[in-house]
């Protein structure tokens, strides 16, 4: 019998799906089943029992807090509190008539353990740590592979997600609770500790997998925590044939809010390091699409998967990164088995015994903004006065779970707002003997949920944006059950905002708008008042609308691999690994520095008049010529009057090469060399013909006349009037330009012309090939003829287009030819230090061999090497400890001597309990 190979899955997670203590005392672990995130655990439960899958799962340990003697008793008092305030909470219901059964459970309570101190550091022997990861692994078969990140203030790891990415995600622009922290860093200083801690968060994944990675495994990254984590891992292993998948459990906003993120052009970087990237629904993938077009300069085409669904392929300049959705779905047998048992039966009599004759509406939510329980509670409040005869007859349960984010300022005015509307409307519709609205602010156990969901008449779901709500799912798939003994909860309506994603799924609940309270109203009298045929009815379509967790897991799992069967083209030029670079560049002693100027040094705009260096590159460049081992160069296609104006005149230690190398003037010279001299130039008249001839027919284009290259612009120009025109204008410069020997050049919203014996790879040629800090003499051929030690062993191109192409051409030739000529003048990490990088787009079609976004992360990089910016300003590999510190960093060292000592005690002392 042969047994196939198990394909292995390496799954992603934010978090391990248990809330993680240490009982220091007993040093044992105790792991509490966390709540949220049904879907993907699910998913994950569903995959570790899988015939064709074999998954191993990496993810975070969450804060891991510690068990103590104290907590302890801390938390028994705590209990005590609780229930004491739920016997009050019972007294006073039963004097009106109510019962409190509702919220009882056999099962543990899930009251929160007592944090850590914000503050204070957490240090675990690495016995410890080995007993956690088998204790995990011990409780189910997932492979777990916990990610450490130990620092102090260990929730550091999550508040650039779900203070700056979260909100945008979901509309919400500059919360007003992040204007200062605690040490009263300003907001900028506040996002920018955040955002590298969240690249941080990101290498420690990829550090993980790097451990635990093998050929032909599939990487599945869930959510917006790990955006950077497709590209890190493109970076760290040359496997082109790694499969990387993506899924955004939550909204992707439309291009307008997510271009408010100021780190936006990284994180798409980030992602576009996945082959697939996939969303909840159409819409969602839509907006990533336009956001990658506009940011990122990328096209995408519409095509049809094997199954015949819409997916795009984005790209630069070919099919490179499938983009497309398929909304989570559930696991429909479990809930159904986990909702029908005897125990729950009994629940479901007693909430309805408690509210005899009465229908009940529920709602469950999490107490954030986006979830429109504000929105639901004015929908009720205008239900109940408009529609009298429900008074007294109608209930709603609404369940609000507390937020991770319950302190700010934002959630405490949002449960004001709540309080007060339940008031209201407890005393405007309300008596002594009932309240139509009974608001429960906790988290309540899975066994009280299921039989909330399968008690209500109606459920009410009025989010302003969520990805997918799942609490509509599970509720459609518990209606769905009609062999139950109270058949009659059988198919009861859902009602749904269209705001949320699975609204885009149940297709045929009741949508609603939930900013219109009257419409929201009119919806809950309907679904009341609706007959048993029409209940079902609607049920028969809506329950085969709910996804199961096992197909969603099966048809992305399938897709993914399938791409390496379809051979989609998707190379990715990876990021800049700019610690490797930094090293590099500490370690060299002749560096040689070729930068293009325009999108390279300054973005790109409108005119070209306008785009002009800033203080900070002055800066940065005048500090990077000043140290002799550096030798800069500008090569642009500018001509010689722009480039003096802007660097000649102002820094004599930077060389310059204008028009694409047409003319050419040292490091510390004045003069200005021809290389064209002897070029006839009577083909500038007919191309300048050729040029006004469209410009006459171009509003907005014009024509740049250098002294030898002539360059049409239709930057300013109707978008598609300037394509169509440039492709003319080519099209006729072709038929002519062939005898001239010119060479027609696409620019960046340009047509350029000049003589083909010029361009920027022969300059470099010359740079390169040329003994280090030594004057050029700019006429005499070039001969590779000089020694390796004379020759720069640090070389950093940067480029943005076309024509840079030449120059990145020609340092792959040059690396060619040393690797032959001198084998053995490579550097300590085993290379000559040539570094062509792009800027743009990962999937750019480029020669490069790394990319940088754009003009602001040239400048960062640049920053780097003359030490004015932190290494976290964007991606790169770095390597981190256990505890999230940069490897043998200073803060690393004394971290590790701090555990060293912890190691020590722990030992000492549990020597001396053994002794007694
Ligand atoms: O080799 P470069 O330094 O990158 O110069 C290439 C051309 O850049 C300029 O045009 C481009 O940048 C302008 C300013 O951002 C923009 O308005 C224009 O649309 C771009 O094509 C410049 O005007 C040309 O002379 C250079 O050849
Ligand atoms: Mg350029």
């Amino acid at each position: 019998m042969t047994t196939t190979k198990k394909q292995r899955i390496i799954n992603c997670v934010t978090q391990l799906p248990y809330k993680i203590q240490l009982n220091e005392s007993s040093n044992t672990w105790k792991l509490s089943p966390l709540s949220g995130n049904s879907a993907l655990f699910s998913s994950l439960n569903y995959l570790s029992n899988s015939k064709d899958y074999e998954q191993v799962v990496v993810g975070w340990t969450g804060e891991i807090t510690r068990e103590d003697d104290w907590t302890a008793q801390l938390l028994e008092q705590q209990q005590k509190q609780q229930q004491q305030q739920q016997q009050q909470h019972d007294d006073s219901q039963k004097e009106t008539g109510q019962d409190s059964t509702i919220m009882a459970s056999n099962h543990d309570n899930p009251t929160d353990s007592i944090p850590l101190e914000a503050d204070e550091p957490f240090y675990l022997t690495p016995n410890q740590m080995d007993n956690l990861t088998n204790a995990l692994n011990s409780k189910d078969e997932k492979n777990y592979n916990p990610i450490w990140l130990l620092r102090k203030d260990q929730n550091r790891w999550r508040q650039y997600a779900e203070k700056t990415i979260w909100p945008t995600f979901h509309y919400i622009l500059n919360p007003s609770d992040i204007e200062s922290d605690s040490k009263n860093n300003s907001k900028g200083e506040q996002e920018n500790n955040w955002w590298y801690d969240y690249v941080k968060f990101n290498e420690a994944y990829a550090m993980k997998i790097g451990e635990i990675y093998e050929k032909g495994d599939i990487i599945w990254i869930h959510d917006y925590y790990l955006m950077l984590l497709p590209q890190l891992l493109r970076m760290k292993f040359s496997d082109d044939n790694i499969l990387i998948g993506y899924f955004h459990h939550a909204p992707w906003p439309s291009y307008e809010y997510f271009r408010c993120l100021p780190r936006r052009k990284q994180i798409l970087d980030g992602l576009v390091g996945a082959n697939k990237i996939c969303f909840q629904n159409e819409q969602f993938s839509r907006h990533f699409v336009s956001s990658c077009k506009r940011l990122l300069d990328s096209t995408a085409t519409k095509v049809k998967d094997s199954n015949g669904f819409d997916q795009y392929q984005l790209s630069a300049y070919g099919g490179d990164v499938v983009v497309d959705s398929l909304p989570v779905g559930v696991d429909k047998d479990q809930l159904l088995k986990d909702a029908f048992t005897p125990d729950i039966d009994d629940k479901v009599k007693a909430i309805k015994d408690a509210y005899q004759n009465k229908k009940i509406i529920i709602g469950r939510d999490r107490l954030d903004s986006v979830r429109g329980v504000v929105q639901k509670l004015r929908a009720f409040e205008t239900f109940l006065a408009m529609y009298p005869e429900w008074r007294d007859q109608v209930v709603l349960i609404q369940v609000s779970s507390p937020t991770t984010n319950r302190d700010s300022p934002q959630t405490i005015k949002l449960e004001q707002q709540v309080n007060e509307l339940v008031n209201s409307i407890n005393s405007e519709y309300g008596n002594l003997n009932f309240s139509p609205v009974q608001h429960y602010y906790m988290r309540i156990p899975k066994d009280v949920y299921l039989s909330l969901l399968r008690v209500a008449d109606c459920c009410l779901i009025t989010s302003v944006r969520d990805g997918m709500n799942t609490t509509a799912l599970e509720y459609v798939t518990i209606k769905s059950n009609n062999q139950a003994a109270n058949t009659d909860c059988y198919g009861n309506p859902l009602i749904l905002s269209e705001f949320s994603g699975s609204s885009t799924v149940l297709k045929d609940a009741i949508i609603v708008n939930p900013w219109d309270s009257v419409a929201v109203a009119k919806s809950i009298n309907m679904a009341l008042k609706m007959p048993v045929n029409i209940k079902e009815n609607l049920q028969a379509k809506l329950s085969p609308e709910v996804p199961t967790i096992q197909s969603w897991t099966d048809l992305l799992l399938k897709s993914l691999t399938s791409l390496n069967d379809n051979h989609v083209d998707r190379k990715i030029t990876p990021a800049l690994n700019r610690p490797v670079l930094l090293q590099n560049y500490n370690d060299a002693k002749r560096r040689l520095f070729l930068f293009d100027y325009d999108g390279t040094l300054t973005p790109i705009v409108q005119d070209p008049a306008a785009a002009i260096p800033t203080a900070k590159l002055y800066n940065i460049m005048e500090k990077l010529a000043e140290d002799p081992k550096n030798q800069i160069w500008i090569i642009s296609g500018r001509d010689q009057q722009f480039l003096n104006k802007w660097w000649g005149s102002k820094n004599k230690n930077i060389g310059l090469s204008a028009e694409h190398g047409c003319f050419i003037k040292d490091v510390n010279s004045p003069d200005w060399t021809n290389l064209t001299e002897k070029v006839d130039m009577s083909w500038q008249k007919r191309v300048g013909k050729s040029m006004e001839e469209i410009t006459n027919k171009t509003p907005g284009s014009f024509i740049e006349r250098k002294k030898v290259a002539l360059t049409w612009h239709y930057r300013r120009a109707v978008v598609e009037l300037g394509e169509y025109h440039a492709a003319e204008l080519k099209k006729d410069l072709l038929t002519y330009c062939d005898d001239y020997d010119l060479e027609v050049m696409d620019g960046k919203a340009n047509i350029e012309v000049r003589p083909r014996f010029v361009n920027k790879g022969e300059i470099v040629k010359r740079l390169v090939w040329h003994k280090h800090g030594s004057p050029q003499d700019l006429l005499k051929p070039v001969k590779e003829i000089i020694p390796r030690d004379e020759m720069p062993d640090f070389i950093l191109c940067l480029g943005d287009d076309f024509t840079d192409e030449d120059m990145f051409r020609q340092l792959n030739t040059i690396q060619d030819k040393w690797e032959t000529k001198f084998p053995d003048g490579k550097n300590k990490s085993g290379h000559y230090g040539i570094y062509p990088v792009t800027v743009g787009s990962a999937s750019k079609k480029t020669v490069a061999k790394a990319h940088l976004t754009d003009p602001g992360q040239v400048v960062e990089t640049l920053a780097l090497l003359v030490g004015k910016v932190s290494l976290f300003q964007s991606a790169g590999t770095v390597e981190l400890d256990s505890r999230g510190h940069v490897k043998n960093s200073a803060s690393s060292k004394k971290s590790q001597i701090a555990t060293e000592k912890y190691t020590l005690k722990r030992t000492a002392s549990s020597t001396s309990v053994a002794k007694v």
